[in-house]
């Protein structure tokens, strides 16, 4: 159905830079049929929009929808999930007290390898598409799994249900279960441009949806899938690259005895052209400091996913550090070794991980001078994990200034937030507002933080991407 135009009224909030939220109070934002922002106004509403603004886009008053946010609540830019397997998505919780490499044995690959039943992948992928659109993602980079059918019917679910995404054909031909492993190089590359060919057909201008290709990791790809994959890589000039990196120490030494004349696990990627400014590297934990600098001067960029790192205990990633490397960096959910398909989860566990990082070394006393300063900078701020969440996340899966603001031109990916509002006899009034209770003396920024270390999808009232509405909470 074609889409209207569109004015938004009420509060905005989005990031301005790294640590810096930008609140626009009684603005107005027109999106015009493309799903493109053509006017932000401050000061501005509904009256002053159809005298002073419509007229300028040659808008009639009768083709616009009105949406209005109410008292308290804020439009805030959509999710960007850069790392998740949309094929674990029924194990979210599911992982005991396996570690990396055992976890992919005992419960991934049996998992994945059962999505070539196509009723069931179409369940698994219409509820995971559903379920991330509900917590605001309305960009998520996608692993499907091996099977070509199943990864095609992923990237038509998304166009069909409207979100954004990445979706990657896994490659993997060796040391997996005989049930769950390309046969050899040559038919992993054949699948993979058979599914490319699928996503390329069904959104030739890749508006919303891309193929990814995706080494699944270097342990799961012999040394001549990674070359052959360089070269796809090479051949297909636009499309991204995903895969992990250095999420576990297990998994280091194992890459360290599979490609010995490498001299790290970044440089393994590198040699076969996999290391470009379109490479997404999920995880990134354990980096050494010249893995890092390598990583900072191809221009790839860190999924980090501090849910899983903390459930599959895999380490604690340090974000500043490879911010101040000059290493971009986004959030993942990485479910399933993430628990949770909320992006706003992966957020307020960053924070939380980040002050792991900062005790790291001494026994986290508060730290005088030099060190003790080191240590602040070490934990992240709430306006920063939403900086990760949205426009970090946008020039992670290569929409920088496409996705993730508010400025003009971009696309209205967004959500619609409203927290909980408690009344004067201590009551909530209004909707439902989760576990976030507003007394309405707190400030925006202490909004912002009560949203991040409380909210749910009950906060995420309604959904747009590229100016549709993919999702409203009823
Ligand atoms: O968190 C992860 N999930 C996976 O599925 C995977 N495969 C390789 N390495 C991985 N790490």
């Amino acid at each position: 159905m074609a889409l209207k135009n569109q004015l938004f009224l009420g509060s905005f909030v989005h990031c301005k830079a790294l640590d810096e939220l930008e609140y626009l109070h009684n603005a107005a934002i027109c999106v015009d049929q493309s799903g493109t922002i053509v006017a932000v106004e401050t000061e501005c509403d509904a009256v002053k929009a159809k005298e002073t603004v419509f007229p300028r886009l040659g808008w009639g008053d009768a083709e616009v929808e009105v949406v209005a946010a109410k008292e308290g609540q804020f439009f805030f830019p959509g999710f960007i999930d850069t790392h998740l397997h949309a094929s674990q998505y029924p194990n979210v919780g599911i992982f005991g007290k396996s570690t990396l490499l055992d976890w992919l044995n005992t419960y991934t690959f049996p998992l994945e390898a059962s999505l070539s039943d196509p009723a069931k992948a179409r369940q698994v992928y219409t509820r995971v598409i559903r379920k991330t659109l509900s917590h605001g993602t309305t960009c998520a980079a996608y692993y499907a799994t091996i099977d070509v059918p199943s990864t095609n019917l992923l990237a038509d679910l998304c166009l069909s249900l409207g979100q954004r995404a990445l979706v990657g054909r896994v490659c993997m031909d060796q040391l997996s279960p005989d049930y769950y492993r390309d046969t050899s190089a040559e038919t992993s590359i054949a699948a993979t441009r058979a599914s490319i060919a699928h996503i390329q057909a069904a959104d030739p201008a890749m508006s919303l949806v891309r193929p990814v290709i995706t080494p699944r990791f270097a342990p799961s790809c012999s040394a001549a899938l990674l070359r052959q994959l360089g070269a796809l890589a090479a051949e297909h000039p636009t499309l991204p690259i995903q895969t992990h990196i250095s999420e576990n120490a297990a998994e280091i030494a194992l890459v360290r005895s599979l490609f010995p004349e490498d001299a790290s696990y970044a440089a393994v990627y590198d040699a076969v052209g996999l290391l470009t400014p379109r490479t997404i590297l999920a995880h990134a934990v354990h980096l050494t400091a010249a893995e890092a600098d390598l990583v900072a001067a191809r221009g790839a960029k860190v999924s980090h996913c501090p849910c899983s790192n903390s459930a599959l205990a895999s380490g604690a990633a340090r974000v500043r550090w490879l911010l101040d490397r000059g290493v971009v960096c986004g959030l993942g959910t990485d479910v399933s070794g993430g628990y949770s398909a909320s992006v706003l989860a992966a957020a307020r566990q960053a924070v939380l991980v980040s002050r792991h990082v900062s005790l790291a070394g001494d026994e986290g006393g508060e730290g005088e001078g030099e060190r003790g300063r080191e240590r602040e900078r070490e934990r992240l701020s709430v306006e920063e994990v939403l900086f990760l969440a949205t426009k970090g996340g946008a020039e992670v899966v290569g929409l920088a200034g496409r996705v993730g603001g508010f400025g003009l031109g971009m696309e209205w990916d967004a959500q619609l937030v409203g927290l909980g509002r408690v009344d004067a006899a201590g009551e909530v009034e209004g909707p439902d507002g989760g576990d976030v209770d507003v007394f309405g003396w707190e400030s925006w920024p202490e909004r912002m933080a009560k949203w991040v270390y409380n909210g749910d999808d009950r906060n995420t009232k309604r959904v747009w991407v590229k100016g549709r509405s993919v999702h409203e909470r009823r």
